[in-house]
C-alpha cells in the first residue's frame, strides 16, 4: 500500500445472476484528491461504491482504505469514512437539528459534543432557519445538504458521495459543489459517482469511466478530452469563390482534417500554436473570413467517444 492512496481496489468483480455488474475493476484513490465514478446508467458505479464501502460483499477482488483491507478489517475500514447518498437513512417526521443529534449521539459523541457539532454543521450547511423543521417540508436542495452534514459528523477523511446533485436544481447543484470544494480544501479525500459530465468536470481531479462494469478509462478530465482529439477551428469563408483557396491554406497550414460545409469550414488543431500561422496566411492570401469560433473538447464528447464508441 503506497502512502500516498487512501483507496486501493484489485480486481473487484460483481455478478448478480448472469449480470456482471462489476468486472475485475483496478485503481488507487490519491489522499486529498476527487475521484469521479462516471458512467451511464446502469455501468456499475453504484454497485463498485457499495463493495468499497463494505456494504456489498464483492465476488472477487480486494479494496484496501488507508491501508486497511475492508474483508478483514471492516469495522476499521468503516470508521474512516463517511458515506452520504442513496444510503443516509435520516428519518423524515422530525427535523433536521434532531436527526443530526441522533447521529451524533449514535457515532459516540457526548451530548455536549453532540450539541456543539450539530449547531456546527446547521451553520455550515446554511441549515440554520430551517433546523427545526421536519425533514418531510424539506426541499431537494436542503435535504441533500443535510445527507452530507450527516456524513460529516465524525470528520471522516474520506467520504463517499452516491450522485450528490441527482435532481437537483442548476443553482442548487453549483451551491453543493461549492461545498463539496470546502470539504477539500479542508483535506478531505472524496470518492463519487455521478452520470453528470460537467459535475465531473467541475468536481474531480481523476475519473474512472466505467461501462458494462469495466473500467474503459482512467484520468484527469484534460487527460480524457485530449484523447477524443484536439481543439476545433472554424470559420465563414465570406465569399464562395474563396473556399478552395481557404481549404489549400488549411492543407498547407494544419494537417488535421478538414471539414466542409458550404462555406463553413472546421480543421482539428493538434496545438492552439497552429491558429496563428492560419489566420496570418489567410489575411495574406487575402481571403476573409467570419464568425471564427475556437473549441476545446468537451468531456461529452470524450464520454461519447469512450463508452458509446465501445458498445
Ligand atoms: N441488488 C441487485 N440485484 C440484481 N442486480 C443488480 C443489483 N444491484 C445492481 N444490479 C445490476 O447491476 C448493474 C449495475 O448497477 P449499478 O446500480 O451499480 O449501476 P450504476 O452505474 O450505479 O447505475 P445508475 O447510474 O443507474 O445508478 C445493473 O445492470 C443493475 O441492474
Amino acid at each position: 500500500m503506497s502512502e500516498e492512496n487512501a483507496i486501493e481496489v484489485r480486481h473487484l468483480s460483481k455478478r448478480f445472476g448472469d449480470n456482471l455488474a462489476v468486472a475485475d475493476l483496478s485503481f488507487n484513490v490519491h489522499r486529498g484528491e476527487v475521484f469521479g465514478l462516471l458512467g451511464p446508467n446502469g455501468a456499475g458505479k453504484t454497485t463498485t461504491l457499495r463493495m468499497i464501502t463494505t456494504l456489498l460483499k464483492p465476488d472477487a477482488g480486494q479494496v484496501k482504505i488507508f491501508g486497511h483491507d475492508t474483508a478483514t478489517e471492516g469495522r476499521w475500514a468503516r470508521s474512516l469514512f463517511g458515506l452520504t447518498g442513496q444510503y443516509a437513512s435520516v428519518d423524515e417526521d422530525i427535523s433536521a437539528r434532531e436527526n443530526l443529534m441522533i447521529f451524533a449521539r449514535l457515532n459516540g459523541l457526548s451530548r455536549a459534543d453532540a450539541k456543539a457539532r450539530t449547531a456546527e454543521l446547521l451553520a455550515e450547511f446554511s441549515l440554520e432557519q430551517s433546523a427545526d423543521k421536519a425533514l418531510k417540508h424539506f426541499s431537494g436542495g436542503m435535504r441533500r445538504r443535510l445527507d452530507l452534514a450527516v456524513s460529516l459528523i465524525t470528520r471522516p477523511a474520506l467520504i463517499f458521495l452516491d450522485e450528490p446533485t441527482t435532481g437537483l436544481d442548476p443553482r442548487t447543484r453549483t451551491q453543493m459543489w461549492t461545498t463539496i470544494r470546502g470539504l477539500v480544501a479542508q483535506g478531505s479525500t472524496i470518492v463519487l459517482t455521478t452520470q453528470y459530465l460537467e459535475e465531473a468536470d467541475q468536481l474531480a481531479d481523476r475519473l474512472a469511466v466505467i461501462d458494462h462494469g469495466k473500467l474503459v478509462k482512467l484520468g484527469t478530465p484534460a487527460e480524457l478530452k485530449q484523447q477524443v482529439g484536439g481543439t476545433v477551428l472554424t470559420f465563414t469563408v465570406n465569399q464562395a469563390s474563396q473556399v478552395k483557396a481557404a481549404l489549400r491554406i488549411l492543407a498547407q497550414t494544419v494537417a488535421g482534417k478538414v471539414r466542409q460545409s458550404g462555406q463553413q469550414l472546421s480543421v482539428t488543431l493538434s496545438q492552439l500554436t497552429q491558429l496563428t500561422p492560419v489566420l496570418e496566411t489567410l489575411k495574406r492570401a487575402q481571403v476573409a473570413v467570419s464568425r471564427l469560433s475556437v473549441t476545446e473538447p468537451s468531456l461529452d464528447d470524450a464520454f461519447m467517444a469512450l463508452t458509446v464508441g465501445q458498445n
